[in-house]
């Protein structure tokens, strides 16, 4: 006998994924409320495909979980659990938010030397080897942390979930970039395009991408903005801030077209922190 998943339950369930409980989390609370592990998951599976079932009558659209800061009563500040995070430019579609002092000079500065290193390492590898071939899109270098590699990684990670109100888990592995002066990352989507033949195999590790953290590590003298064309807006890449987006859907509708136009003076440095829609292996 299957017990019946109310639309109470799933209700609970969708504002407990929001709030930032990861699926193993919520699945060892209903077992231990007596829930079979067979209901859980089929309601589960439900909230993440977010589409309703015989037994559970459909969610409207704006209920499907989605990473992002609580701006109910527009606060100027956030609580990220160890930080003070300022809430200082938003946009409603599509959604965006700036926040000021999400990260101290000294975590920049530690990050940009702990990436430096791994990426001098890879230059001289791809080098060596003939390299990838060059992607004239993104004339960036760049290198991943995996998840939780060092503290100061794992920190970070943290304040972002915390922030984000999105687990920790969903999240893939910190990502740096370093642009050169004349480097740039072309206007671009963050999702993995549906019609791409590898799309499939990427999604098996965490579904699409739903949301971006784009954080400023090293600010250049001129140039190298993070650029919104569908919506006019430039984000100036200055030290510790850092600009989040969310994209519901792997469609240019979202109007999350974006990209870091060239930097024309100095170094710009940026960790990048994309957000699955489940846990990412
Ligand atoms: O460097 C930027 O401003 C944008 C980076 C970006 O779009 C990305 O990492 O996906
Ligand atoms: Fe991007």
């Amino acid at each position: 006998m299957t017990q019946p998943v109310t639309p109470e339950l799933r209700s609970w369930l969708v504002s407990q994924l929001a709030a930032g409980h990861s699926v193993a989390a919520l699945r060892q609370s209903m077992r231990a409320a007596g829930w079979q592990d067979a209901a859980s998951d089929a309601a589960l599976a439900d909230i993440e495909r977010g589409v309703g079932s015989p037994t559970l009558p459909a969610l409207p659209k704006q209920a499907r979980p989605m990473p992002g800061p609580d701006l109910d009563g527009a606060p100027l500040y956030l609580d990220a659990g160890d930080r003070r995070v300022h809430v200082l430019h938003t946009v409603t579609h599509p959604r965006v938010v700036v926040f000021g002092d999400l990260l101290a000079d000294d975590e920049c500065e530690a990050l940009v030397a702990a990436a430096a290193k791994r990426l001098a390492r890879s230059l001289t590898v791809e080098t060596q080897t003939g390299g990838e071939t060059l992607n004239v899109d993104r004339t960036s270098d760049g290198m991943f942390f995996e998840r939780g590699e060092n503290e100061l990684v794992a920190r970070i990670e943290q304040r972002i979930a915390h922030l984000l109100r999105w687990p920790l888990t969903f999240g893939e592995g910190l990502q740096v970039l370093r642009y050169a002066p004349g480097a740039q990352y072309r206007p671009h989507y963050d999702y993995f395009d549906p019609a791409e033949p590898g799309t499939p195999t990427i999604l098996r590790r965490g579904g699409q991408r739903v949301g971006t953290l784009v954080m400023y590590l090293q600010e250049p003298e001129r140039g190298g903005a993070t650029v919104f064309p569908d919506i006019g807006l430039e984000v100036a890449p200055k030290r510790g801030t850092a600009v989040f987006f969310s994209y519901e859907r792997p469609d240019p509708g979202t109007r999350t077209l974006h990209g870091g136009a060239p930097v024309l003076a100095g170094e710009k440095w940026v960790a990048t922190k994309w957000l699955r829609e489940r846990e990412f292996t």
